[in-house]
Parts: structure tokens; sequence; C-alpha cells
């Protein structure tokens, strides 16, 4: 089964051709800069044992205009991969918001598309970009089946005491506000390759996912026991460029003592705040690079940023009443030292160890680096959301 994966951003469309079960990448790749200068398309595929990768700058408007570009490419004489886009079976797009009504994948239908639709002022940078990635595909990839994998579905099984806010009942009753939680496809792919190179199940693992958008899972037994996001994918750690946790009456200074609309709180804190906030950059390579400059600015933040996680760590550990391991992940957290070395330093009552070597370079695919007398395991492990996906549409699409 030939399963084309998309993750539609705000900006960009990360994609990846899977044929299943054989998990084999047929080609792969981003349109980046959607809407901007400098936007581009980048395709990867192996042909006949060769490696390739081609990059095409072009004005890039829209996301119809971008996943058109990968279509192209797919079908191109030369260097495509299939003949025609009919030959791709079925769509599996990344959805980040869910809500209650999806607990699990589904085959998408008008309905479940206006489910989406009314989800969108929960997660306004991410649920209208899915959208539109789901509109576009069903153009371009006319037979094929689309499915909704949603970063909510695996936070699903978290107990009332943990997605329950203190507000009044209505609130939840009515109108479905509660603690949801986001990144659901990368922490249970990496949990799950985390209890497999462990050799069990009976396992509390704490995934600590960093990427642009940063989040935590506490997980027992192989469920979400708790996770660091709530409503939307806004709360909990600090981010690229969303502030995290913050006192609430922070937005109301804002709008009633400074004069700023809701909508510019919305804007401050979404896309103005965390890392960009506090240094100026949302990148971490440009952020290491300033504090290899002496940045007073960049080396706060990092203690800010690793603090942070130290906490809902503490907190996961009282939650579950124990660790067996932490696995970091994503772009930050499979490759950048300093993270990991700041978030695990001074844990050592929680029977966390870093060894600062392995912690040096990870090699393997996951990679053990905490020291000889820790009693708790840390482990580095990429993340693969398309291939989490592709394997949920052969889960529900494959016999
Ligand atoms: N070698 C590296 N060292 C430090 N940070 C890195 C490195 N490579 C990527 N990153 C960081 O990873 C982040 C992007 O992670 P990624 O998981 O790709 O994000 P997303 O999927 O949310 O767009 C960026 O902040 C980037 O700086
Ligand atoms: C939910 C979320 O924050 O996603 P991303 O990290 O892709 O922005
Ligand atoms: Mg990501």
């Amino acid at each position: 089964m030939n399963v084309f994966v998309i993750n539609s951003g705000s900006s960009s469309i990360k994609y990846q051709l899977i044929k299943m079960p054989e998990e084999q990448v047929i080609c792969s790749g981003i349109v980046d800069r959607i809407g901007q200068e400098g936007a581009r398309v980048e395709y990867k595929a192996t042909l006949s044992g060769n490696e390739i990768k081609e990059i095409k700058l072009m004005p890039i408007p829209d996301h119809s205009v971008g996943l058109q570009a990968v279509a192209e490419f797919l079908t191109e004489s030369q260097i495509g991969v299939i003949n025609n886009p009919d030959e791709v079976e079925v769509v599996g797009h990344r959805v980040v918001h869910g809500g209650e009504k999806f607990a699990s994948t589904q085959l998408i239908s008008e309905e479940a598309k206006q489910k989406i639709k009314e989800l969108f002022p929960l997660a306004p940078l991410h649920n209208p970009a899915n959208y539109l990635g789901i509109e576009v595909a069903e153009k371009i990839f006319k037979k094929a089946r689309q499915v909704a994998v949603f970063d909510t579905a695996f936070h699903q099984t978290q107990p009332e005491v943990a997605y329950r806010m203190a507000i009044p009942n209505e609130f939840y009753e009515k109108h479905g506000i509660r603690n949801y939680g986001f990144h659901g496809t990368s922490h249970k792919y990496v949990s799950e390759r985390a209890a497999e190179y462990l050799g069990k199940a009976d396992l509390k693992l704490i995934t600590v996912h960093l990427g642009n958008g940063c989040s935590m899972a506490a997980i027992q037994e192989g469920n979400c026991v708790d996770t660091s996001m709530g409503l939307g994918p806004m709360n909990g750690l600090i981010m690229g460029t969303r502030a995290g946790d913050i006192d609430q009456s922070v937005i109301f200074h804002l709008v009633n003592q400074l004069g700023y609309s809701l909508d510019e709180v919305n804007t401050i804190l979404n896309k103005k705040s965390g890392m960009l906030g506090l240094t100026g950059f949302s990148d971490m390579r440009d952020i290491q690079q300033q504090i290899e400059k002496g940045n007073p600015e960049a080396k706060l933040a990092y203690q800010l940023y690793a603090y942070r996680i130290k906490k809902y760590i503490g907190s996961f550990v009282a939650a579950m009443n124990g660790l067996d391991a932490v696995i970091f992940t994503g772009g930050v957290g499979e490759n950048d030292r300093m993270t990991r070395q700041l978030v695990c330093e001074e844990m050592n009552f929680l029977g966390i160890q870093i060894d600062q070597t392995k912690n040096e370079s990870p090699k393997q695919t996951v990679q053990e680096i905490q020291s000889d007398d820790s009693n708790v395991k840390l482990l580095v492990i990429p993340t693969n959301e398309e291939l989490e996906i592709a394997k949920q549409c052969f889960g529900l699409l494959g016999n």
C-alpha cells in the first residue's frame, strides 16, 4: 500500500511517500517558506539504488501551489517515483487538533472535515493549514482515501484528574474546555521505540519533544497519563515563538493596562514570545551562536528553557510515582547537547545522572546518555511522525 504522508504547517509542507507495511520510504521532502520570499520545494528519492536530491526555487503563494509542485516531482518522467497521482492509494494527514471527537485515526469524510474546521479557534497556527492540506490533496490524489491522524489522539488516555481544569463545570460540559495535549504522534512513536529497546512494556516514561513547538508527556505502560500542553498548543514548555506557561494575569494586564487588543496578545504569545521574545532568534542554532559570542540574553534564555523542562520532569515523576526513562526527541532534543545537559544536571535526587561524553554526539538510533550510576535511563531517539502516520493509515485500511 502506497501512503503519501502530509504534515502541513503554517508555512511548510513536509511529505513522504511510504510503502507499507514494508516501511520503505520511496521519496520525501519539504515545501518551505510558503507565501514568503525564497520559497522552495525539496525532493529526495532513491532510484535504482541511487539517492537523488532536487531543489526547485519558485514562487509558492499557497499550499495548493506547493502540493501541486510536489505532485509534479512525484510523476516527473526522469526522477519521478510514480506514473500518475492515482497510484497513491492513501493520503495520511497530520491534523493537530482533534478535540474530544477523535480519539483515533479517522477516514476523512465531509463530516470529519467540518469537525476539523470547528476546531480552528483552538489551534489557529495548525488546523487551518492541515485542513487546506486535505482540500488540496483531495483534488490532486483523486483516487486516494484520505486519512487524518490527530496530535491529540494519543493523549486521550489521560485521566480526568490530569485533563480537567478548575473552572466552572459548564465550560467543560458544554464547550469541551479541558487539557488535550499535542505532538501525540511523536510521543507515541518514541515511547514505543523506547519500550522495544528496553525490552518491556511496564515502564514509566517521560518523553520530551523539542521542535519548534515543544511538549512533554508522562507515559505509563504505553498510555499517556499527563502532558504539558492544554486546550491548544500554547502552554507548558518555552518554545521557538510561544511563551508556554505564564500567569493568566499577564493577558489581562496587557489588555486592560497596556491597551493591546486580544488579537494582538494572541499574536504576541503565539508568534513573538518564547526564545524569539527572549533573544530575537527562534532557531536554537542561531541562539547557540549568540551564546558563543557571549550574548547574555541568549544564555539566560537557554537556562529558562531548560529550567521549565526540569520542572515538568519533577511534576511528572510525582504524577507517576516513579520514572524509568526520559526520552529526548525533536530537532532540539535530538541535536542539542547543551539543552540535554542543562535539563539533566543537578537532578541526582530523582536518580537522573547524565554522562557528558555520551551526550556529546548520539550516533545510534536509540542512544543512551546516562552515566553508569544513573537510576534512570536517558535516551535520545529521533522521532518519525511521518512513519507513525503511515503505520496508523495501514492499521486502519491495510487489510
Ligand atoms: N544541530 C542542531 N542543534 C540545535 N538545534 C537544532 C539542530 N538542528 C535542528 N535544531 C533545532 O530544531 C528545531 C526544529 O525542530 P523540528 O523538530 O524540525 O521542528 P518542527 O517539526 O516543529 O518544525 C529548531 O529550533 C532548530 O534550531
Ligand atoms: C502542536 C505543535 O506545536 O506542533 P509544531 O511543533 O509542529 O508547531
Ligand atoms: Mg514537528
